[in-house]
């Protein structure tokens, strides 16, 4: 039967519509690439099944969806086991029979069931496994890469990636405040040159570090980078522009950060670099880097709810990307009162922010229409599931953030890019920002 309905699909697609239904869903507990508990689910079709992992932060922001832990004795309390059992027993008894490409409908459905706000019933992690296992199985369904499934036409554009290359914050060890040092390879004519240079880029900042701190300050944080045992926001800097001079990519690799400004916000000041800076004197100290070094992005450069800090940066640094992360959550509302206030003019989109595929394409359409950029992102928590490669071709995302290009959780989604630009052939496009 199933051999049947592949072939029907595949020879009479344009000639006869035919229900896919969804037949069944299976869930398990997997690990991330910290060696923490992560879910992986299946949903299967009489055509295909697909499957799909859910990552995980560590700088969570407090407006976040939440992701359902079991707080017991395994895994030190970050077991999923209900997580689990929430898609096993619940979601999936009421799933089994939809049609697999109605993603809204689906997406909508969970939320209802779950019912609350953050969805905390069900948990965040529970039902955005399904929303993308379900993307993937209709994708397949219909015999189409994910990207082209959901972005049809208009999937061509390949993203700048923003690589992550020296860690520090809650992603490493050393003194650094701020959590990600990142180059951005915009002189690149294709993705896969852009790859090579963020790669070559990064070689030569690990020979700079070695000979400047040592060999242990090549050590690597959560998401790849090195984790030298600097504390100086500006050591960190000078380390990466001439890294950038070495691999001789001066003027085409440029450079932003990842403040994730929440973490080192206490009392109403923010401690950086052995100080204790207002929100005023936090402009001036970005308004002075921006100055002195080739930073084109800055993101949460203020913590979650410093809307004014936001805006304030945002009217008087001209031409610098600023994305909301812990600011917007991805979610719609948030990033409405952003829009209405001038605060941030890009979006970081985390699905297991705001928990299903719908969602998530929801507030990158409420972005690009109020000419916010979009910035695709993974979490420090990761599998090798490259899911938002697809979703950044498919929306035509300016930029994507998934961490150093080494480690596989991380490489996975550079050489997901790598393959579709390749499929793509002549028809792709790198983004000029
Ligand atoms: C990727 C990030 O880190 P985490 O997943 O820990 O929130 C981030 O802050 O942008
Ligand atoms: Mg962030």
């Amino acid at each position: 039967m199933p051999g049947i309905l592949t072939l029907f699909n595949i020879c009479f697609r344009d000639v006869f519509v035919l229900p896919v239904p969804i037949e069944k869903i299976h869930a398990r507990e997997i690990l991330d690439s910290r060696g923490n508990p992560t879910i992986e689910v299946e949903v299967y079709t009489p055509v295909c099944m697909g499957q799909a992992c859910v990552p995980s932060g560590a700088s969570t922001g407090t407006h976040e969806a939440l992701e359902l832990r079991d707080n017991d004795r395994r895994y030190g309390g970050k077991g999923v086991r209900k997580a689990v059992n929430n898609i096993k027993e619940i979601i999936s008894r009421k799933l089994i029979g939809m049609e697999v490409t109605g993603q809204r409908e689906i997406d909508e459905l969970m939320i209802g069931m779950d019912g609350t706000e953050n969805k905390s019933k069900l948990g965040a992690n529970a039902i955005l496994g399904v929303s993308m296992a379900v993307a993937r199985a209709a994708a397949g369904s219909v015999g189409l890469p994910l990207y082209q499934y959901f972005g049809g036409v208009n999937s061509f554009r390949l993203p700048v990636p923003m690589m992550n290359i020296i860690n520090g914050g809650k992603h490493a060890g050393n003194g650094l405040a701020i959590q990600e040092f990142w180059i951005l390879p915009v002189g690149a004519d294709s993705f896969h040159e852009a790859l090579m240079m963020g790669v070559e880029t990064y070689h030569a900042l690990g020979h700079i570090l070695k000979d400047e701190y040592g060999r242990s300050s090549t050590n690597v944080g959560d998401e790849g980078g090195y984790a030298p045992g600097i504390n100086k926001t500006r050591e960190a800097l000078d380390a990466i522009l001439a890294a950038i001079d070495r691999a001789g990519y001066k003027g085409k690799v440029k450079m932003g950060l990842d403040a994730a400004a929440s973490e080192f916000y206490k009392d109403g000041k923010y401690q950086i670099d052995e100080k204790d800076l207002t929100r005023n004197d936090l402009v001036s100290y970005y308004l002075d880097l921006i100055k002195d070094y080739p930073l084109i992005a800055l993101e949460d450069p203020f913590a979650e709810d410093d809307w004014d800090g936001f805006t304030g940066l945002t009217n008087k640094a001209k031409g610098v990307t600023i994305i909301g992360d812990d600011l917007f959550v991805t979610n719609v509302k948030r990033l409405q009162r952003g829009i209405d206030t001038g605060a941030a003019n890009a979006l970081l989109l985390k699905l297991n922010q705001i928990g299903t595929i719908s969602e998530a394409f929801d507030a990158a359409t409420l972005a690009f229409r109020n000419k916010y950029k979009v910035a695709v992102s993974h979490r420090s928590g990761e599998t090798c599931d490259p899911i938002i490669a697809d979703v950044a071709v498919a929306l035509g995302a300016q930029l994507i953030k998934t961490g150093a290009p080494a480690r596989s959780e991380r490489t996975s989604k550079y050489n997901r890019l790598l393959k579709i630009e390749e499929t793509l052939g002549n028809t792709a496009e790198y983004t000029r920002l």
